[in-house]
């Protein structure tokens, strides 16, 4: 780039600056960027870390702008805040002749190329993939990108358009970054470190070219670096420092205004007198003064004014001005008559309104996101794997694992009717001896595993060794007792009713084996006793207790624990793979700052979380789809109501995890908290929603909660189609859909406004 070529450009720009004027909103309004006391604090207000700190900074349209400053002294949030991602605490930012953010500004929007200081791209994307994304996203044809692409490449040597930009180096990788800032010619760029890891060579050939698109006007950048002396080649550089500019001038002027080899001697001197200012009144201030050279009349000029923070802008020429909590110095005199008006109140008709949140999506937008999405999950085959796999494996573990009668328990006999070495004899007559063996066969049929004992006591020994979960005791006169039992009715001596009796010593530490058992010790002795009286010719229904169940309305009549969890454990794998799913996309996005990027470049909430929807209700319903068909198709799990609204349910639950997806995300910052978050949320909801315990047995405090939370009205309703057959006519079934629904609405408007109104 020619130097002479600029360097009327830049005088003319210049004078303007040097020109003492009153900043007028309308003269505001005419640089590229116009920043008036900002204020910007991070964490509470009882305790804030204060970034900027009254800062005034002007950018002229046309120029290079340098925003020179130590590391974390807030340059990085200082650029959000230009490019609307963050929000200052006070103070007033213009862009491009409006408010960042507010109605009809255009910025965040294709007018801005942004390079954030982290790489911020999709490493499975290729270049040219990349360029499309952020091409489209700004409203650019594939021709005119691929166009630009070819120059860009060249320009700035990267290599060919299909290299995966995970397959890059590091500087590589920032080059194309650059490149996406670029493409779309925006008129005001700002990047954040764009030459780190740059060779000095393709350095220059950077600032040529910015110089080079600086030079009709149009275009204004903003670049913060850490080499110092290549800012030398923009038009006016700002020097930040405690939380605002220390100076903001040509870089010519700056170093000969302060005598200074160098704009890093510059800075250092800027540096002591504001540190001189913030300790004015001790010796180290006195020490470094003799030490350190600053321009004659400098420090002597110094005078402390109110706390009322001043302009320092090149818009008021060499006036330098700094504050620190206890006072503000001004190095060059304050003219009074100068002083900058009050803050106009934002404009009317800037505000966006609710329904402006809410307006619909660019369509090109929408069709590039979802694009980017679906190739996003294509290019990641552990995602793809997680899609595809894991609702299905989840699905058969479910129907393999759970409701199912546990097999082969080991029981311990005492049996004393037997003689010693005696075996058992099956065979049952009404005059049997050995009736208990007749019992005892029919526990082995329920797969029983009995082993014979010599005593009680080993016996029991082996239930406490956990070898056997019950010891059973049949007395010597089992048989001949029970028969009086029977027989000899109101007569029947304590004894025999004693003796009849099968002592059994059980361990019921698991709830569940013990229970079972006892059903097993039950229902075979029931199937003995009325064999039994078979054998005698007694009708065997006397053996029975006098109820009778009949067929049951719904259900089985041997009910079974799989279709009792089957609706439940559908919807929490539907509803948790969803957030899983969708929680991790987003945060992955955000974290890598592409969604920063994004939203820089145009992209709107609404927009990204439609698209977010488009793709993950696809991913969903595929997920849904499988899960219905092992389930039911493979497992056949009872389903007595029709297909269509099991699905539909299903889908909905889907829906709404994903939905609660995007709130998780949008509430964390980074995976570890969405873990928590999501895991915290996991286990209450499943706890009370009715999988584990019939709601009807909780607390009945938590029973209220427990119907509002999201899955448990929908696990009842699909309990209820599955189960009973219902369909959407019955209460119980509409109220599930009408629930779902609603936690959907709920979660989608939150996650709208939780990412509209997080900003810094
Ligand atoms: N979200 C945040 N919450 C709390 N503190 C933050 C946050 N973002 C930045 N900071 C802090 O604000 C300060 C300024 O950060 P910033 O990234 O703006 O600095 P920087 O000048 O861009 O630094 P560098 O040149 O190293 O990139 C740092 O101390 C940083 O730790």
């Amino acid at each position: 780039m020619a130097e002479g070529g600029v360097s009327n450009d830049l005088e003319m720009r210049r004078r303007q600056l040097a020109n003492r004027q009153m900043s007028t909103l309308a003269s505001r309004k005419q640089h590229a960027v116009c920043v008036r006391r900002a204020h910007k604090h991070y964490g509470s207000t009882k305790n804030p870390a204060v970034i900027l700190d009254g800062l005034n900074m002007t950018v002229p349209k046309g120029s290079i702008y340098g925003l020179l400053g130590a590391s974390g002294c807030g340059k990085t949030t200082l650029l959000s805040c230009i490019v609307g991602r963050k929000r200052l605490n006070s103070g007033e930012i213009w862009v491009l002749g409006g408010t960042p953010g507010s109605k009809g500004s255009g910025v965040p929007g294709p007018r801005i190329g942004y390079m954030p200081q982290e790489i911020a791209l999709y490493g499975e994307f290729t270049i040219r993939e990349t360029m499309l994304y952020f091409g489209w996203i700004s409203d650019m044809t594939t021709q005119e990108i691929d166009e630009r692409l070819t120059f860009l490449l060249q320009f700035l040597m990267l290599p060919g358009p299909d290299r995966q930009v995970k397959t890059l180096s590091g500087g590589q990788q920032r080059r194309v970054s650059l490149s996406a800032a670029l493409l779309h010619e925006p008129e005001l760029l700002i990047l954040d470190e764009p030459t780190v890891g740059v060779d000095p060579m393709l350095r220059q050939n950077i600032w040529d070219h910015l110089l080079h698109i600086t030079k009709g006007g149009r275009t204004t950048v903003i670049i913060t670096t850490h080499y110092i002396d290549e800012t030398r080649q923009a038009h006016m550089i700002g020097l930040m420092r405690g939380g605002y500019l220390l100076a903001e001038e040509s870089p010519e002027r700056l170093v000969q205004h302060y005598h200074a080899q160098s704009l890093e001697d510059v800075f250092l001197k800027l540096s002591v007198i504001q540190n001189m200012g913030k300790t004015r009144r001790s010796s180290i201030a006195l020490e470094v003064t003799t030490t350190i050279t600053v321009p004659s009349g400098v420090i002597n000029e110094a005078i402390v004014v109110d706390d009322e923070p001043g302009e320092i802008s090149g818009e008021f020429g060499d006036n330098v001005s700094m504050s620190s909590r206890g006072g503000r110095i001004s190095i060059a005199p304050d003219d009074p008559e100068n002083a900058p008006p009050e803050i106009p109140p934002p404009e009317e008709g800037d505000k966006w309104t609710c329904m402006d949140y809410l307006k619909f999506a660019k369509a090109s937008h929408l069709k590039t996101l979802i694009w980017k999405n679906f190739l996003w999950m294509w290019r990641n085959y552990p995602v793809m794997l997680f899609i595809t796999v894991l609702p299905v494996v989840q699905t058969v573990l479910f129907c393999l694992s759970i409701g199912h009668d546990p097999q082969n328990l080991p029981i311990s006999v005492m049996n004393y009717e037997l003689e010693e070495g005696e075996i058992c004899m099956t065979n049952i007559t009404c005059s049997s001896t050995r009736l208990s063996c007749n019992f005892l066969k029919y526990l082995e049929d329920r797969t029983l595993q009995v082993t014979y004992c010599d005593s009680v006591d080993a016996a029991k020994k082996l239930v406490e060794e956990g070898n056997s979960w019950a010891a059973l005791v049949f007395q010597s006169n089992f048989s001949d007792s029970l028969r009086s039992r029977i027989f000899e009715g109101r007569r029947v001596s304590p004894e025999d009713v004693l003796n009849s009796e099968v002592s059994v010593f059980q361990d019921i530490s698991n709830e569940n084996i013990g229970t079972f058992l006892k059903r097993d010790l039950y229902f075979s002795f029931e199937d003995f006793f009325r064999a039994y009286l078979t054998s005698c010719d007694i009708n065997d229904k006397i053996g029975s207790i006098p109820i009778r169940f009949n067929e049951p309305i719904y259900g089985y009549k041997r009910p079974n624990f799989t279709d009792f969890a089957a609706p439940g454990v559908i919807i929490t794998i539907v509803f948790f793979l969803s957030v899983a799913l969708t929680c991790g996309a987003m945060l992955l996005e955000r974290n890598e700052g592409i969604l920063e990027r994004s939203l820089v470049n145009g992209i709107t909430s609404v927009e990204l979380l439609f698209a977010h929807v488009v793709t993950q209700f696809t991913v969903m319903a595929g997920q849904t789809i499988m899960v219905v068909v092992v389930t039911f198709a493979v497992f056949d799990i009872t389903m007595k109501g029709p297909a269509s609204l099991t699905v539909i349910m299903t889908g909905l639950t889907g829906l709404c995890g994903m939905c609660f997806g995007f709130v998780v995300a949008t509430i964390c910052d980074n995976e570890r908290t969405a873990t928590y978050l999501s895991l915290g949320s996991f286990l209450p909801i499943v706890m009370l929603c009715g999988i584990i315990w019939p709601i009807e047995g909780m607390h009945y405090s938590l029973q209220t909660i427990a119907y509002v939370l999201p899955l448990t009205k929908c696990t009842e309703s699909l309990r209820y189609i599955l189960a009973k057959g219902w369909t959407i006519d019955y209460r119980e079934v509409y109220t599930g859909f009408i629930s779902i629904s609603a936690w959907i609405f709920f979660f989608l408007i939150l996650s709208i406004l939780l990412l509209k109104f997080k900003k810094g």
